[in-house]
């Protein structure tokens, strides 16, 4: 068959680039087929190993402690979704323990036991001040004892406390630098190898930053090696990662399904293909089984981001591009039909996807028709900040920083992802989705945090082809800074974001706690996607471990424990 994609006139100059293909071939397209039921005998395993699980919570209620280490297990084991009222009503108890008249009120316990407190409260949304709860950990200059430094445990859940902070919050910037040189300057020396591991791990990802089903894949392994682990707790985890791991796998078999079907390889040679990648963002956004609508139908979504980005990107021109966003801006075909086949079938996937969506939220009753109309402009506020990029591209112009941020906040494709996700889930009602649609300060700072996170990870590879100017070059531009001062100014502005988002968080007491969440989720696949200035979107093979562990590999269970 002729390629769909042979550019009009021959003598088109386009800024194509030699993205590498995809590495899975049809690795997913069996699960496509897989049962999505798990058997009887399992679903009886599931149930009567979470009955046990749940005893064991109930039996420790006296214990404010025990109680904590519990909820904090089954947090990072990815089971807690299990016993969500359970959490809750522990939670409220201990706050309520913990606090009168808004004033701590009890500040006994070791360090180690105040810090996951803190952590704990902090996440559900309660306002805990650090100030008061640290306060014994202090000196009569204000600032850490020294002391604590010979508390390794207490350090470390210190740590992990303080990636919460607002801004501020002196106590808690102060315990981030303290705690992370003196757990740094451990790991050399004075640590057991299987404990050195685990620290330089919280190092580099701590739990706050990392994407929920990643640290559950890893804490699985290690949590076996915790003397004071639970063997029901860790049987329970694994069996539920491979039951809820044959329910990702049949969504990720029906996208691949549908983007074979399709033939976008094919059909849009100048494009990545990166199928599995793409799934990894509304993964990363919540991994339970009840929003497998929502990751089936935002995993077609990025795929179809990705689409539209090359196309601005890595093919059109700028004419084409200006009408193929009038396109958009119509929701008409016939305004492109001048235009290269392969921009067609772009438009076109966008609009059936539209479809689809729309299809799917009428049978499942689950949002109103104002949702489809909000994704619908979102993709087009999408395809123009695409083609405003295009713009100062062939223009050659370098905009400010803030010029830049404002539109690249639009182009990291992130309100357009979470509306969709958050608007095909239970929580979708039109007062949220027009929060959202709104740009809230929490989905302003996720954006823009993307945006800088992706820059300055794909910052030199960019560089090297034609491509709009980066945040790195505006920052330079605006503030007339060095390379090196712009990279280091960016990673300070992304470190606020961190604040912004999470004093949003503590805000934003009318959002329910799992919209949060996933909201949240979306900086964290973030940070981890353009960790070390890579970019593992583009470049596949960067991510393919973490999908095999995630996607294809079940956690092997010893049946004798
Ligand atoms: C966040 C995800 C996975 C979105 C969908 C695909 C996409 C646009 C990835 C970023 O690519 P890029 O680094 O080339 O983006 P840009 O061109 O906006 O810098």
């Amino acid at each position: 068959m002729e390629s769909l994609a042979a550019p009009a006139p021959v003598d088109i100059k386009r800024p194509i680039v030699d993205f590498s293909p995809s590495i899975w071939g049809d690795v997913f397209l069996q699960y496509d087929s897989q049962p999505m039921e798990i058997n009887d005998n399992m679903k009886t395993q599931v149930q009567m190993q979470k009955e046990e699980v749940r005893k064991i919570f109930q039996s420790s209620s006296n214990d404010i402690s025990q109680k904590l280490n519990f909820i904090d297990s089954l947090q990072r084991l990815g089971i807690s979704y299990h016993f969500e009222r359970e959490i809750d009503e522990a939670l409220e108890q201990i706050h309520k323990n913990l606090t009168k008249n808004k004033e701590i009120t009890t500040k006994e316990g070791s360090l180690h036991f105040l810090a996951l407190e803190f952590r704990l409260l902090r996440k559900k949304g309660y306002h805990i001040s650090s100030d008061e709860i640290f306060e014994k950990f202090k000196n009569n200059k204000g600032s850490l004892n020294e002391n604590i430094s010979k508390d390794v445990q207490g350090m470390w859940s210190l740590y992990e406390a303080a990636q919460l902070r607002i801004h501020d919050e002196d106590i808690l910037d102060e315990a981030l630098d303290f705690t992370y040189s003196h757990l740094n300057s451990l790991i050399t020396n004075e640590l057991s190898p299987f404990l050195a591991k685990q620290l330089c791990q919280c190092l580099r990802t701590p739990l706050h930053k990392g994407v929920p089903r990643l640290e559950t894949r890893c804490y699985i392994s290690s949590y076996g090696e915790e003397p004071s682990h639970s063997k029901v707790l860790l049987n329970f985890a694994k069996l539920d990662f491979n039951t809820v791991q044959k329910m990702h796998q049949n969504e990720i078999g029906s996208i691949t399904k549908w983007w074979k079907d399709s033939e976008f390889a094919t059909n849009v040679p100048y494009a990545r293909d990166r199928v599995a990648e793409a799934y990894f963002w509304p993964l990363a956004m919540s991994y339970e089984p009840k929003y497998s609508t929502a990751r089936k139908m935002v995993g077609k979504l990025v795929t179809c981001v990705s689409l539209l980005d090359d196309t601005y990107d890595a093919y059109g021109t700028v004419e084409e591009l200006e009408l193929f966003t009038e396109a958009m801006q119509r929701w008409d075909i016939n305004v492109i039909q001048s235009l290269p086949e392969s921009m067609k079938v772009v438009f076109n996937s966008i609009v059936e996807l539209c479809d689809e969506i729309e299809t799917t939220i009428v049978e499942n009753g689950t949002s109103s028709l104002v949702f489809i109309q909000y994704v619908k402009q979102n993709f087009y506020k999408l395809a123009r900040s695409y083609f405003v990029e295009s713009k100062w591209c062939s223009e050659g112009y370098i905009p400010t920083y803030d010029e830049y941020k404002a539109n690249g906040s639009i182009s990291s494709s992130y309100p357009l992802q979470i509306l969709s996700f958050i608007g095909l889930g239970e929580f979708s009602n039109d007062e949220i989705l027009d929060w959202i649609f709104n740009y809230p300060t929490i989905i302003d700072a996720i954006s823009a945090h993307g945006r800088l996170a992706d820059d300055i990870s794909s910052h030199k590879f960019e560089q090297e082809r034609v491509h709009v100017a980066s945040a790195v070059e505006c920052c330079m531009k605006q503030y007339d800074m060095s390379g090196e001062e712009a990279y280091n100014f960016i990673r300070k502005e992304i470190e606020n974001y961190w604040k912004v988002m999470n004093e949003e968080c503590l805000k934003l007491d009318n959002i329910p706690r799992p919209v949060l969440e996933f909201i949240m989720n979306v900086a964290r696949v973030t940070e981890f996607a353009y960790e070390n200035f890579e970019d593992k979107y583009t470049k596949p093979e960067l991510l393919k471990d973490y999908i095999v562990a995630l996607l294809v590999d079940p956690i092997s269970i010893e049946l004798s424990e």
